[in-house]
């Protein structure tokens, strides 16, 4: 359903996407994760028909985003990381105007406007001006408004961010809903764990490039066996004994200093994190705490953005 190929966007001296290939298939849902500026909103812009690439093709649905944009516009509804509400409109009204902009002739919109409010739960709210939602419900609306011409696709650009949890659950709720009408879905974020919970299909964008791509569970098993630790000791920072005493250790891969707690990465399982903290106390180290950190998905993507540094 989208596809990008050996796409290339540069901003004068800045390579904001490079090389980028993806295929996404028909009714997944795709997590599109990265540190800020990593490229994630210019390939969405370039999705979308708004942004040309420097090179390579993207295509909807089999329609060339730049040779054919309108029929790839057809196919797509684009929701941008910062949109504007009209604040004299209520809801109902804010989706009759863009069904009307999308064309849709006006004995079919009310129907629209009333199912497209029911699935993202504002079917109360359809009398209620859009300035007074709430933030997750204009984020809901602003979801509504890129469904008004039912495209297969659907990009959405952060649309968790500033979202309480609640609002995050309702997201996620809306998103299985849109899987089960077979949309196709790519929804960008930076954090991991926020979209691990929604998507099919993870992939990892670090400076332009595609760094980590698949399922959760594989991206996960990547890195798996790796874990980390934080270590505080009374009094130590860098230069110390200590940096040098974790570093000698051949199961530890990774060692830094963070104000006043040490973070080792270390390949291994309980017998190794058992060794380091032996090492540490027989050299007479003040340890104050050794706790693992946790394998977590924020780990993992610390883990995959760093490798793609070197
Ligand atoms: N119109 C532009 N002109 C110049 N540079 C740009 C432009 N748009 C993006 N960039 C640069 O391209 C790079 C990628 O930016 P992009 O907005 O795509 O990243 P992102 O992953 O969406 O990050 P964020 O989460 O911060 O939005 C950044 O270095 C950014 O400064």
């Amino acid at each position: 359903m989208i596809r990008l190929v050996d796409i290339n966007m540069a901003f004068g001296s800045v390579q904001a996407v490079k090389d980028l290939n993806l295929e996404i298939g028909e009714g997944t849902i795709f997590g599109f994760v990265g540190p800020n500026g990593a490229g994630k909103s210019t390939t969405m812009l370039i999705l979308a028909t708004l942004l040309r690439p420097t090179s390579g093709q993207a295509f909807i649905d089999g329609f060339d985003v730049v040779r054919q944009p309108r029929e790839a516009r057809r196919r797509i509804g684009y929701m941008p990381d910062f949109f504007g509400v009209y604040d004299n409109l209520k809801a109902a009204e804010y989706l009759d105007f863009y069904a009307a902009c999308q064309g849709i002739p006006p004995v079919e919109r009310p129907g629209i406007t009333t199912r497209l409010l029911t699935l993202v739960d504002l079917a109360d709210k359809a009398d209620v001006y859009v300035d007074s939602l709430s933030r997750g419900m204009k984020q809901r609306l602003g979801l509504a408004r890129c469904l008004v011409h039912d495209p297969p696709a659907l990009i959405l650009d952060e649309p968790a961010s500033g979202l309480d949890p609640r609002a995050r659950v309702e997201l996620r709720e809306i998103l299985k809903r849109l899987r089960e009408m077979g949309k196709t879905v790519l929804i960008s974020s930076h954090i991991l764990p926020e979209l691990a919970e929604m998507c099919d299909d993870i992939g990892i964008l670090d400076k332009g490039r595609l760094v980590a791509r698949g399922s959760v569970a594989a991206i996960r098993s990547r890195v798996q066996g790796r874990r980390s630790i934080r270590i505080r000791l009374k009094g130590q920072v860098e230069p110390s004994p200590v940096g040098e005493q974790l570093r000698s250790h051949p199961a530890v891969v990774g060692v830094t200093a963070d104000k006043d707690e040490w973070i080792v990465a270390i390949d291994g399982g309980d017998d190794v994190q058992a060794e380091v903290l032996r090492g540490l106390i027989e050299k007479g180290l003040p340890v104050l705490s050794f706790a693992e950190a946790g394998s977590n998905l924020e780990a993992i993507f610390m883990e995959i953005t760093g490798e793609a540094e070197g």
